[in-house]
């Protein structure tokens, strides 16, 4: 079996390497799948058996070092990638083999003389647009409703993260789609975004990202659109709160992937009796959020552009210049900015109200949870909400009064599971995400009505 001469750095032993990163690789699984042939019906050859690690290492590295994802969450968001195309192909099974069978007789003054079939049938083309900081995740999570209901697709990925993107892109390709299934164009979307938005030929756009989204939404023809944007997630702890718990989903919530995330914790709204205690617990665990590049997996990691930094860096000197207490010192270096927790925050600081998307959070002492309803409802976004409490029947309440897409009870914002419905109301989106909302909002229902010229039970 053995190999020589150019080959032989295929080999390890008798088993065929792996390639990867442009290396030939044993894999750390240690085994080895047997390729019989199936003339002597004999083991010819040993390839390595990859771990599932392994697979997902090459897409995963990419995020490291485009958009500084930490390692493991890195590997995390091509698992989660992996486990929505599967969870995709089996619901698209079942709600596009579901139709409807209608007689007109059921509506009244109607005879049966008309049987009418519905179905659902593909739009076209549909153009996903996903943003920096799922660039894998966030375009699977539109690819894959979009071609399991019929559709094509072209796939325009962030430029940060585009390498991410078209090597996810590969994996489609290597398992066979059809030629002109999928397209990936890479740009700047500031160039040809216009152009994609506006296209003839597109009949659905599925985007998720900032402002952008409200500007598409203002150009764009009559087609449908599944708009994901901007959030000022509100955190509302009343008296009655477990304080351990709702510090620890803060701290989750606002800094993980560096409060790089639509549904990040981005104002914590706490009632003044237990302000203090809650911000002692959220002080102890940012103290142990570890800083420093993506690759060592640290917990707060370089935010994606220098221009983000910036935009950070402003929000933050303008809560230092209207007196927000600084619950640790200030620190940038490049693009890395510390976890930082501003405690005192008013109305009128710009961090009350606007997004960082960056690892500082800002904390506002409310004296009643109406207060609290209020600054949430104020916002212009209306993405997600939690509450933090015991008491059940006042978290319903708090719920039904919080304009918000969605309400988490007892936990941070998330978007996931990802069959979950997923929206914003106001200015944080158009639709509805998640697997099934997605999968009906890029089909069109058809109906076909077979007339008869006389009702059909007036025979025999
Ligand atoms: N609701 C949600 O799920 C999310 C919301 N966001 C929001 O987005 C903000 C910033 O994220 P970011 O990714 O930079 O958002 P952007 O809106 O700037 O970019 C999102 C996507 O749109 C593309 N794009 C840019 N300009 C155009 C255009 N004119 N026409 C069509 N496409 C265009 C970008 O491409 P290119 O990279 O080439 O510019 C990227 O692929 C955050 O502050 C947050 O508010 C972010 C992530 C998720
Ligand atoms: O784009 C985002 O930031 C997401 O849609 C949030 O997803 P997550 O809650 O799973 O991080």
């Amino acid at each position: 079996m053995g190999e020589n001469g150019v080959f032989a750095a295929i080999v390890a032993g008798d088993t065929f390497k792996y390639y990867s990163e442009g290396e030939w690789r044993v894999s750390s699984s240690g085994k080895s799948v047997p390729i019989i042939n199936p003339t002597t019906r004999k083991t010819q050859f040993e390839v390595q058996a990859c771990t599932q690690e392994e697979v997902n290492k090459p897409i995963a590295e990419c995020l490291v070092k485009e958009i500084a994802k930490p390692a493991k969450d890195a590997a995390t968001e091509i698992v989660r990638s992996g486990d929505l195309v599967a969870y995709c192909a089996e619901e698209g099974v079942r709600i596009l083999g579901e139709g409807k069978f209608l007689m007109s007789d059921s509506f009244p003054g109607n005879e049966r003389t008309k049987y009418c079939l519905t179905s659902k049938i593909p739009l076209g083309v549909v153009l996903a647009i996903p943003p920096f900081n799922y660039p894998v995740n966030l375009a699977v999570s539109k690819i894959a409703p979009a071609l399991i209901a019929g559709n094509s697709l072209v796939l325009k990925p962030p430029t940060q993260g585009a390498v991410s993107a078209l090597h996810m892109v590969h994996c489609f390709h290597l398992a066979g789609f059809p030629k002109g299934v999928i397209s990936c164009v890479t740009g700047k979307g500031s160039e040809i975004g216009d152009f994609l938005t506006m296209h003839p030929i597109v009949n659905c756009i599925s985007f998720t990202g900032g402002d952008t989204g409200i500007a598409i939404s203002k150009k764009v023809s009559m087609i449908p659109l599944q708009m994901e944007l901007g959030g000022k997630d509100a955190c509302i702890i009343l008296e009655d709160a477990d304080l351990e718990l709702a510090a620890s989903n803060i701290v989750k919530g606002g800094f993980s992937y560096s409060g790089q995330r639509c549904t990040a914790v981005k104002v914590v709204l706490v009632m003044e009796s237990v302000a203090d205690i809650l911000v002692k617990k959220v002080n102890e665990k940012v103290g142990k959020l570890t800083v420093g590049p993506p690759e060592n997996d640290c917990d707060i990691t370089p935010v994606v552009t220098e221009s983000s930094a910036n935009f950070i860096e402003g929000l933050v000197m303008d809560a230092k210049k209207k007196g927000a207490t600084f619950c640790q010192e200030y620190k940038r270096e490049g693009n890395l900015i510390w976890p930082l927790l501003l405690d005192n925050v008013k109305q009128d600081m710009r961090i009350a109200w606007e997004e960082p998307f960056g690892p500082v959070l800002p904390i506002i002492r409310i004296s009643n949870v109406e207060e609290g309803i209020h600054h949430c409802n104020a916002s212009n976004f209306g993405l997600q909400g939690c509450i933090f409490t015991k008491d059940i029947n006042k978290a319903m309440l708090i719920s039904d009064a919080m304009e918000t897409g969605t309400v988490q009870i007892n936990s941070a914002p998330a978007r996931g599971p990802d069959h979950f419905p997923f929206q914003g109301l106001k200015d944080s989106g158009i639709g509805s995400q998640g697997v099934t909302n997605s999968i009906n909002m890029m089909t069109k229902i058809k109906s076909t009505v077979i007339n008869l010229p006389t009702p059909s039970y007036t025979m025999g």
